[in-house]
């Protein structure tokens, strides 16, 4: 199995080439506000304010009308790529525009804008020491039940000690990733996030305990609960 340097840079990559459907908003659900920022400005900061975050790739959808409007985006650290038509199409255009062929990357959704700077350190200090894929996830509280495929009745109740809600960020060698998602859209694989790629391709992917607090902002009563939390983190500046 490949691995990297643990001197190798640490690259984000920000997938926020998405229309947000599911928010059912007037704009893309990255643009809205909470509080004084949007949500990519919020998202952006994190890795832009990390001192071992070299660069900051972000997809954006190619008819993105605002976001040269952001101050953000004259950040040193920014770069924009084309994102495409899936989030793992936005992903591996990032890949394929990062040179340092070394580089360790951390994706991380633009809709997840609660996430703070020690929940990425715990990733770098996992990824230092063991210099294999891991992400950010958070234990099953509910039961989980199975649907029969074409209805709304229960199959099967499966052992939630062994379910796990998948986040972001989720980090790996580029090379790695690169070659698992490529792998896996030649196969036709489902790639929800970057680990069903690395999975696929045979990677063994840590899972790490992520806060309940790094939600994705994915339908319109998110926005609330965003700014309960960020509240609680003293980040909510008018
Ligand atoms: N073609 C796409 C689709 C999604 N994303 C990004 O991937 C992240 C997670 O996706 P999701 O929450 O599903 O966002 P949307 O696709 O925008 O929302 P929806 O599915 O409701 O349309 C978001 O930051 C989104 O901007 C992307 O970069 N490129
Ligand atoms: C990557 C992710 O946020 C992990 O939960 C999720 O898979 C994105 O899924 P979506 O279908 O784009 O909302």
């Amino acid at each position: 199995m490949a691995t990297q340097s643990t001197s190798a840079p640490f690259i984000a990559i920000i997938p926020a080439a998405g229309i947000g459907s599911r928010m059912q908003a007037k704009q893309a659900k990255q643009y809205l506000k909470i509080g004084a920022q949007t949500i990519l400005e919020r998202t952006l900061t994190i890795f832009c304010e990390h001192p071992e975050i070299h660069a900051v790739y972000v997809a954006l959808h190619p008819n993105d009308p605002s976001f040269d409007t952001l101050k953000i985006a004259a950040h040193p650290k920014i770069q924009r790529v084309a994102g495409g038509a899936e989030r793992v199409n936005s992903v591996l255009h990032c890949l394929e525009n990062i040179a340092a062929a070394d580089a360790v990357v951390l994706v991380h959704d633009a809709a997840r804008p609660c996430l703070q700077t020690p929940d990425v350190d715990r990733l770098l200090a996992y990824y230092r020491e063991h210099e294999s894929p891991a992400i950010l996830a958070k234990p099953a509280s509910d039961t989980i039940k199975v649907s029969q495929a074409q209805q709304p009745r229960v199959a099967s109740t499966l052992d939630r000690r062994t379910i796990w809600q998948a986040q972001t960020p989720q980090i790996a060698a580029l090379t790695a990733l690169k070659q698992s998602i490529t792998e896996g859209l030649a196969q036709d694989l489902m790639l929800t996030d970057e680990a069903s790629a690395l999975e696929a391709a045979g990677y063994p992917v840590a899972l790490i305990e992520g806060p309940s607090y790094n939600i994705k902002i994915t339908h319109p009563e998110d926005l609330a609960l965003a700014e309960f939390y960020l509240t609680q983190q003293g980040l909510m500046t008018q």
